[in-house]
C-alpha cells in the first residue's frame, strides 16, 4: 500500500505527509533536501545562471534518490506514504527547467531518457492514491516565506510562480492513479493539529472503496 503527496513547494505536504503517518501508522519516505542533497543550494544560489549549471546534477540527484527510495519501499513491503513522488520531479520541475531554457535540449533528452527506463521498473508502480495539496500562489508564497529556508526565500517570485502554475497544468492531465485535491485552506495542522481528523476521513472515505478488506486503518480509524 502506497500513498503520495504532491504539491507545489511549500504547500504543506511535509507536515501532513507526517501527521497522515502518525494517524495511520504509515512509514514515512521523506524527501533528500538537506544534509544528503549537494546540489540544492548550488541550484538556488545565484539565480537563473547556477540554475542552468546545476539543473541537470539536482534532477539527477533527485530522480536516483527517489527510485532508490522507491526499491527499498517495494522490496520491504508495508505500507507507505510519500513526500512528493517521482511523478513531480520529471513532469513539472524536469520539464519546467527545459522549458525555461534552464536545461539545455541535450540535458533533457538524456534525463526523459533515463526516466523512461525508470518507469519500467516495479519501483515506479503508482500510488494507491495521490492526494494532491493545492491553494493559491500568495498562501504558497507566504508559506515559503515563514518557513525560511534562505535560499528559497531568496529566490525570485517568477520561479515560484512558473512552478505554481506548471502544478496546476500537470495535475489537470494526471491520470496514473485516483487523486483526492485538497485545498490547503481547508485546513491548519499548525493552530489546530486535530484538524487532522478531518483530513483523514476524506483519505479513508477515498481508499475504502479499493480496500473493501481494509488492510489499513482498521485499527486506527
Ligand atoms: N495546513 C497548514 N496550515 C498552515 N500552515 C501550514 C499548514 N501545513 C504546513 N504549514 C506551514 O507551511 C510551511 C510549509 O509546510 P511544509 O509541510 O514544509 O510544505 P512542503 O513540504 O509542501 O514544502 C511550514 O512552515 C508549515 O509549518
Ligand atoms: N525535482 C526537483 N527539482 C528541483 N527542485 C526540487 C525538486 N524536488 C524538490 N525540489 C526542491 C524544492 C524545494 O526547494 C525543496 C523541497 O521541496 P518541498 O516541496 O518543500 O518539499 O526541494
Amino acid at each position: 500500500m502506497l500513498i503520495g503527496v504532491a504539491g507545489m513547494v511549500g504547500v504543506g505536504k511535509s507536515t501532513l505527509t507526517r501527521a497522515l503517518a502518525a494517524r495511520f501508522g504509515l512509514q514515512l519516505a521523506p524527501e533528500s533536501v538537506d544534509g544528503e542533497n549537494p546540489w540544492l543550494e548550488r541550484f538556488y544560489e545565484g539565480g537563473p545562471a547556477s540554475m542552468r549549471r546545476w539543473a541537470l546534477h539536482l534532477q539527477l540527484h533527485f530522480l536516483a534518490t527517489r527510485f532508490a527510495s522507491m526499491r527499498h519501499i517495494r522490496a520491504g513491503g508495508g505500507s507507505w506514504i510519500l513526500d512528493r513522488t517521482w511523478y513531480e520531479d520529471a513532469e513539472v520541475f524536469a520539464r519546467g527547467l527545459y522549458e525555461e531554457h534552464l536545461m539545455t535540449a541535450t540535458e533533457w533528452e538524456l534525463y526523459e531518457r533515463l526516466y523512461a527506463e525508470l518507469l519500467h521498473s516495479p519501483g515506479a508502480r503508482p500510488p494507491r492514491l495521490l492526494v494532491y495539496l493545492h491553494g493559491p500562489l500568495d498562501v504558497v508564497l507566504g508559506r515559503i516565506a515563514r518557513r525560511g529556508r534562505p535560499k528559497e526565500r531568496d529566490t525570485d517570485v517568477a520561479y515560484w510562480t512558473a512552478l505554481h502554475r506548471r502544478y496546476e497544468r500537470w495535475i489537470a492531465g494526471f491520470h496514473r492513479c485516483p487523486v483526492l485535491s485538497i485545498d490547503v485552506r481547508d485546513y491548519d495542522l499548525v493552530a489546530d493539529p486535530d484538524a487532522i481528523d478531518a483530513v483523514a476521513a476524506r483519505v479513508r472515505r477515498r481508499l475504502e472503496p479499493e480496500l473493501p478488506q481494509t488492510e489499513l486503518f482498521a485499527a486506527r480509524a
